[in-house]
């Protein structure tokens, strides 16, 4: 399999200084109330999220990956509505996550066929791309990340770093225009947690990055900190992270 010429639009070798990003999609909040089996776990949440780079951070059970999975519709609300671009999850979900993917926690819960580079291909068959151009865009996708060389291996027995590099490069390849990520660094060793940071940093796509490493969102445009149902702080890395240590520690 060769790769294309040219890095892939949407991939992290294409951002350079100079590059044109993609605008962020406007993802809107209003009313937002969600609870399992009775309990609440988020309430009267009305949030506007357009910035590049958004962290979200908060103690266990908080809620934020249910945040996260309201951002592209894995989750519905009970209460209030989703909007992406003016979109709702509810009702066109299926649509919102073409646009906004989404990187599990655990790249397992993500990957569904033996082989890499089939499981890539999956998704593309699916948006209906021609079939002649799905081995360049994944060829293209897998070397963005450096990870060229996994594209006939079985994606069940790659390294934890190996599988959320390419649970990475299968969300990159639907080329979205903004990426959810759930924890991405937490089962990785510190090489490939620099490594997910380097290209989370680097991705032309917006992000919105779950975690409970601070450090990670250190240079992000916005931090939320969730807590008691809601968005307890919402503002710069440092007075959120600061806000955090105080209130929740
Ligand atoms: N599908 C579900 N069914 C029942 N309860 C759930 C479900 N998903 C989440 N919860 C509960 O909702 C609460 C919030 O969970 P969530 O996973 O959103 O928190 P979190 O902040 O991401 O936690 P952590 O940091 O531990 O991953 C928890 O009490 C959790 O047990």
């Amino acid at each position: 399999m060769t790769a294309p010429a040219g890095p892939a639009p949407g991939s992290a070798a294409e951002e350079r200084p100079g590059a044109a990003e993609p605008p962020a999609p406007v993802i809107e909040l209003q009313g937002v109330g969600v609870g399992y089996d009775g309990r609440t776990v988020l309430s009267g949440l009305d949030l506007r999220l357009a910035e590049r780079r958004i962290g979200v951070i908060g103690q266990n059970g908080s809620g934020k990956s249910t945040l996260a999975r309201l951002l592209n519709g894995l989750v519905v609300p009970d209460e209030g509505r989703v909007l992406v671009d003016g979109r709702d999850t509810r009702t066109e979900g299926r649509r919102v996550r073409s646009e906004v993917g989404f990187v599990f926690q655990n790249p397992d819960n993500q990957i569904v066929f033996p082989i890499v580079a089939e499981d890539m291909a999956f998704g593309l068959k699916n948006l209906g791309l021609p079939k002649k151009e799905i081995p360049g865009r994944v060829a293209g996708a897998l070397e963005s990340f450096g990870i060229g060389h996994l594209a006939e291996r079985h994606s069940h027995l790659l390294s934890g770093g190996e599988k959320q590099l390419v649970a990475l490069a299968s969300v990159m390849v639907m080329r979205p225009r903004t990426v959810v990520f759930d924890e991405p660094t937490t089962l990785l060793d510190l090489r490939n947690r620099n490594r997910i940071r380097d290209a989370v940093d680097a991705m032309a796509p917006a992000a919105v990055v779950v975690t409970h490493d601070l450090e990670l969102v250190s240079g992000y445009d916005r931090v939320l900190v969730v807590h008691d149902g809601g968005i307890a702080f919402d503002g710069a890395p440092g007075e959120a992270v600061a806000w955090y240590r105080e209130h929740c520690s």
